[in-house]
C-alpha cells in the first residue's frame, strides 16, 4: 500500500512546476501543493535535490527528462535554438532513491535577456548552489581547454557567489560534458580540472578564503555523454548509467555523501522561499544563520500545528470533560500518555532542524501544553479534596458511632483521608510535569482540621448541654418542692441533692472528656462549670420562688391557719382561739421568709429567722418603724455574715414582704371571727330541744283542737304572718342581739309604730294602682340596686389582691338597707302580710345563717 502512494506521489511530483517565474517571483503556491502531491515534505533528511545549469538550449532539459523520468519543457529541435525554460522549475525525479528533488535553470547567457542582464543568471545561480546538494554543469564538449568557452562566465559566476554564503555547504559539481568527442575523458578530465582551477584563482576571494582550495567547497565531478541528436541510443545508454550514481545520492560515497547543513524537507520550500527572498534583496546569505532561522520557523510552525492537534484530540477532549463531573481514575496516566503522542509527534517532525531551536521549542510547546491541561488537573485534585474531607466527615461519624474516642477516632480518620488523598494525587500527576501538589495538600489538611474543630466543638457543647439537661431535670422539680415544703432543713436537704445528682452525673461527663484528649485540665474545668451550672440552678430556682414569697408567705398562712393539725378544713365553731392559730399560721409564713430570704449552701447557722421573728412577729413592724428606726435590724439592704450574692430577699424587703402579708391576710381573720360570731348567733336562735319537747307534750289538746278547727287554722295562720312582719320589721334578732332586757324594751317601744307603718302598708296595697303610683312612688334608684346580687365570699388561697380588696369593701347598699332598718326605706303603714313576706326574701339571703354559711366557705 505504502509503496502504492510512494508511485503515486512520484508520479505526481514527475510533473513539473515552476519555483520562481522569468520576472523572479517566488511561486510559493504552486510549489507548496507540488510539495505535498510529491510527497516531499515528509522526506526529513532523507531526500537531495539536484539543479542543472549551463547554457541556454544545451539540452539540459533532455538530459533531465531522460536522467529523472521528469517532463520538464524542452526545445523542439526542428523550429530552432530558443529559450524554452524562463526562472527556475521543479520536478521530483521518478524510481530514484532517496527522494530527489530536481530543479531546472534558465539557461545562462540566453540572447533574450541580452549581454548585459547577468542579474538573474548570478541569482539563480546563487540560489541553486545554496540549496542543492548535487549541480550538473552542462557544457559543450568542445568548449573544453578553450579560452572563450561558454561555460567559463558561469563558472566564473559560481565561484563567486559561491564567497557570498557564508558557511557554504559542500556542494557536488558534476560537470555533464555533452556531445563528447573521440577523444577519451581520461584525456578531457584533466584538462577540465585544470580549467575550473584556474577559474577558482582567478576568482577574488575574502580574506577568510583566499588560501581556501576549491575541494574545500566543492566535490567535483565529470562525465561525458555522447550526442543526444545523433547517437541518441548511446545517449540514452549512458544517460541509464549515469542515474545509477544518483541512487543512494545522499549515502556516504554517494554523488552528494559530503553535504552539510542539509534543511529537513518540510522546511525546505520556505527555506528555499528565504533564501531567493535575501538573494534579490542583494544582500549577504548567511546559510547557518537561515538555517537557525528556517529551524525557528519550522518548529514553531510544528509546535503549532502539534499544539492544535491536542486541544481538538478526541481523547483529551473527553478526559477534560469527565474531570469537570468528578475526579478521574488513572487521571496523570491518561493525560501523560496523550501529551506524550504529541511531544513524540513534534520530535519525530522537527528532528532535522537545528538542535538547540528544536529544543527551545519543544520547551515551548510542552509548557503551552501543561498550561492547557494544569486546569484539569487542578480541577481532579479539588474533586480528590471534595473526596477526602467526604471520606474524613464519614469516617469520623462512623468512628465515633462505634464507641471509640474523638481524638482517636480523629487522628485515624486524617490518616487514611490523607493518605488516599496523596495517592490520588500521585496518581494525577504526569511524568512531563512536576506539578507541586503540597499546597492544596496542606488545604486538605486545613479543611480536615477545621471540621474535626468544629466536630469537637459540637460534641461538647452536645454533652455539656446533655450533662446540664440531666442536672436540670435531677435539680429543677426537686428543689421546686423543697422549696414548698421549706423549713429548718430545707438548704441542708438542697445542698446534699445537689452533691448526689452532681456526683451521679459529672463522674460520666470526666469520662467522657477524656476521649477527646485536651488534658485534665480542661476536663476538670469543663466539670467545674457544669458545677457552678447545677448551682446556678438552685440559686435561680431559689430567686424564682423569693420572687414570689408573697404569695407562698399567704399560702402558708392560710393551709396553717385553715386547716386543723389532721390537714381536715376548719370549722369556725366558736370554740377556736382564733389569735393563736392565726400567730401560728403568721409564724410559719415567718419562717418560709426565713428560708427564702438567702441562699445558704454552706448551711451555717444564721440569725435571720431569729431577727424575723423578734422583730416582725413579735414586734409590730407599722408601730415601730415610725418611732425606732434607727434599732431596727431590718432597716437595711444586707444581712449580716450574709454575702451579697447570696442575698436573696433583703431586710427591707422582708419588712415591707410582711407588711403587706399582714395586710392581706387581716380580712381572713377577720372573716374567721365573723364566722365564729355567725356560728354562735345561729346556735341561740332556737329554744333549747327540752324545751321544744315540753311544749309539744304540754301544748298537745291545744294543737290538735287548732288543727281540727279551719277557722282557728287561719286565724293561726294569719297571726303568724302578722307576727312574722312584724319580727321582720323590728329585726327581732339584731334588738335581743344585746341582752334579753334591751331587747324587750326596744321591742315594745318600736311595737305599735311599727304595727300602724304595716297596717298601713296593707292599706295602701289594697287602694287603686293609680292612687298608688302618686302616693309611693318608690325612688328611682333602690330598684335597681335592690336586684344586684351579693358579693362572693369565697376566698381560695389562690385569691389575687384585687379579690382580697373586693372583699374588704363595705357591703353594698342593698345589703346595708337589708341589714340596717333605719336606712331602708320605711314600709308603708297599710302594708300586706303578703307583701311584707315578698319584701322579706332578699332579705333572708344575709340572714345569720346564710352569713354564717357563707364565712364557713373561707376556709
Ligand atoms: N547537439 C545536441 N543537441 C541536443 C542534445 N540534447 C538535446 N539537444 C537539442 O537541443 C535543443 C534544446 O534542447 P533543450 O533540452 O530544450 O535545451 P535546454 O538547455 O533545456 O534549453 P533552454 O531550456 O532553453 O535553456 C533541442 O532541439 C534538442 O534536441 C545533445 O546532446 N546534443
Amino acid at each position: 500500500m505504502a509503496e502504492v502512494d510512494a508511485a503515486a506521489a512520484a508520479a505526481a511530483g514527475a510533473q513539473a512546476v515552476q519555483l520562481i517565474d522569468g520576472e523572479g517571483e517566488f511561486a510559493g503556491e504552486s510549489a507548496e501543493r507540488f510539495m505535498t502531491a510529491a510527497g516531499v515534505a515528509g522526506c526529513g533528511l532523507s531526500y537531495a535535490v539536484v539543479s542543472i545549469m549551463g547554457p541556454q538550449s544545451s539540452g539540459k532539459s533532455t538530459l533531465l527528462n531522460l536522467l529523472f523520468g521528469t517532463n520538464f519543457r524542452e526545445m523542439d529541435a526542428f523550429r530552432g535554438r530558443s529559450q524554452t525554460t524562463k526562472g527556475i522549475w521543479m520536478a521530483r525525479c521518478v524510481g530514484v532513491e532517496p527522494c530527489t528533488v530536481v530543479m531546472d535553470l534558465e539557461g545562462t547567457d540566453g540572447r533574450e535577456r541580452g549581454e548585459d542582464d547577468t542579474a538573474f543568471e548570478k541569482q539563480s545561480s546563487l540560489f541553486a548552489l545554496a540549496i542543492s546538494d548535487i549541480v550538473l554543469i552542462n557544457m559543450w564538449c568542445h568548449d573544453i581547454g578553450r579560452e572563450q568557452a561558454a561555460n567559463k562566465p558561469l563558472l566564473k559566476t559560481v565561484f563567486q557567489v559561491m564567497m557570498r554564503l557564508f558557511s557554504p555547504r559542500k556542494t557536488t559539481l558534476l560537470f555533464v560534458i555533452r556531445d563528447k568527442t573521440r577523444t577519451p575523458l581520461e584525456h578531457l578530465e584533466p584538462v577540465l580540472r585544470e580549467d575550473i582551477q584556474k577559474i577558482w584563482n582567478s576568482v577574488p576571494k575574502p580574506e577568510a578564503h583566499k588560501d581556501t582550495p576549491l575541494s574545500e567547497f566543492f566535490n567535483v565531478q565529470v562525465t561525458a555523454l555522447p550526442s543526444f541528436e545523433e547517437k541518441e541510443e548511446q545517449f540514452r545508454e549512458q544517460v541509464q548509467q549515469l542515474r545509477q550514481r544518483f541512487a543512494n545520492s545522499i549515502a556516504p560515497g554517494g554523488l552528494a555523501g559530503d553535504r552539510r547543513g542539509v534543511v529537513p524537507a518540510s522546511g525546505f520550500l520556505f527555506s528555499s522561499q528565504q533564501i531567493w527572498k535575501i538573494i534579490r534583496e542583494n544582500k549577504d546569505l548567511d546559510l547557518p544563520a537561515h538555517k537557525v532561522m528556517v529551524a525557528t520557523v519550522r518548529c514553531d510552525e510544528i509546535a503549532n500545528e502539534r499544539f492544535g492537534c491536542l486541544t481538538s484530540d478526541a481523547e483529551w477532549l473527553d478526559l477534560e470533560n469527565d474531570v469537570q463531573a468528578g475526579s478521574v481514575l488513572g487521571f496523570g496516566k491518561k493525560l501523560g500518555s496523550i501529551v506524550e503522542v504529541h511531544m513524540e509527534e513534534y520530535d519525530k517532525e522537527a528532528v532535522y532542524f537545528d538542535e538547540a531551536v528544536r529544543k527551545a521549542k519543544r520547551q515551548l510547546l510542552e509548557s503551552r501544553i501543561l498550561n492547557l491541561v494544569q486546569p484539569a488537573f487542578q480541577k481532579n485534585l479539588s474533586h480528590l479534596r471534595t473526596k477526602a474531607l467526604e471520606k474524613f466527615k464519614t469516617g469520623l461519624n462512623q468512628s465515633l458511632e462505634s464507641g471509640k474516642g474523638f481524638a482517636a477516632s480523629v487522628r485515624e480518620t486524617t490518616e487514611s483521608s490523607l493518605s488516599e488523598f496523596n495517592q490520588g494525587c500521585a496518581d494525577s500527576v504526569i511524568k512531563q510535569a512536576d506539578w507541586d501538589y503540597s499546597k492544596i495538600l496542606e488545604k486538605v489538611r486545613r479543611d480536615i482540621e477545621d471540621h474535626a474543630l468544629s466536630v469537637r466543638e459540637s460534641k461538647l457543647t452536645e454533652l455539656t448541654n446533655h450533662a446540664k439537661e440531666k442536672l436540670r431535670k435531677a435539680l429543677v422539680e426537686p428543689v421546686e418542692s423543697l422549696f414548698d415544703a421549706a423549713g429548718q432543713t430545707t438548704w441542708s436537704s438542697i445542698e446534699s441533692l445537689y452533691k448526689r445528682e452532681t456526683q451521679a452525673i459529672l463522674p460520666e461527663v470526666f469520662k467522657a472528656l477524656s476521649g477527646f484528649e485536651m488534658g485534665s485540665e480542661f476536663s476538670e474545668e469543663m466539670v467545674s462549670k457544669l458545677r457552678d451550672y447545677g448551682q446556678s440552678i438552685v440559686e435561680n430556682k431559689a430567686k424564682e420562688e423569693a420572687s414570689k414569697i408573697l404569695m407562698h408567705m399567704k399560702e402558708r398562712f392560710t393551709v396553717v391557719f385553715s386547716h386543723d393539725k389532721d390537714s381536715m378544713p376548719r370549722t369556725w365553731t366558736g370554740k377556736e382561739d382564733v389569735r393563736a392559730i392565726a400567730k401560728e399560721a403568721r409564724s410559719a409564713a415567718l419562717k418560709l421568709l426565713s428560708v427564702l430570704a438567702v441562699i445558704r449552701w454552706d448551711d451555717k447557722p444564721d440569725r435571720i429567722e431569729n431577727i424575723l421573728i423578734t422583730t416582725l412577729l413579735d414586734g409590730s413592724v407599722a408601730s415601730k418603724s415610725s418611732s425606732a428606726s434607727s434599732g431596727d435590724p431590718l432597716a437595711s439592704t444586707s444581712w449580716e455574715e450574709v454575702h451579697p450574692k447570696h442575698t436573696l430577699i433583703t431586710p427591707a424587703q422582708c419588712k415591707s414582704v410582711w407588711k403587706q402579708f399582714q395586710s392581706e391576710t387581716e380580712f381572713t381573720i377577720t372573716q374567721a371571727v365573723s364566722t365564729q360570731q355567725a356560728h354562735r348567733r345561729s346556735n341561740g336562735r332556737l329554744p333549747p330541744p327540752w324545751a321544744l319537747v315540753a311544749m309539744a307534750v304540754l301544748g298537745f289538746d291545744e294543737i290538735m283542737m287548732l288543727l281540727r278547727n279551719p277557722i282557728y287554722m287561719f286565724l293561726l295562720f294569719v297571726g303568724y304572718l302578722l307576727v312574722r312582719a312584724l319580727a321582720v320589721q323590728l329585726d327581732i334578732g339584731r334588738e335581743f342581739q344585746n341582752g334579753m332586757v334591751p331587747g324587750i324594751l326596744s321591742v315594745s317601744a318600736k311595737l305599735l309604730p311599727t304595727l300602724q307603718n304595716l297596717l298601713n302598708k296593707v292599706a295602701t296595697d289594697q287602694q287603686p294602682p293609680q292612687q298608688q303610683g302618686q302616693q309611693h312612688r318608690p325612688p328611682a334608684a333602690e330598684a335597681p340596686e335592690a336586684q344586684q346580687p351579693p358579693p362572693p365570699l369565697l376566698l381560695s388561697p389562690k385569691s389575687s389582691m384585687s379579690e382580697l380588696r373586693r372583699l374588704h369593701t363595705p357591703p353594698s347598699p342593698v345589703r346595708r338597707s337589708v341589714s340596717s332598718p333605719s336606712h331602708s326605706s320605711p314600709p308603708s303603714p297599710k302594708a300586706s302580710p303578703r307583701k311584707v313576706a315578698e319584701e322579706q326574701k332578699p332579705r333572708r339571703a344575709v340572714e345569720p345563717d346564710n352569713e354564717s354559711s357563707s364565712a364557713y366557705s373561707i376556709v
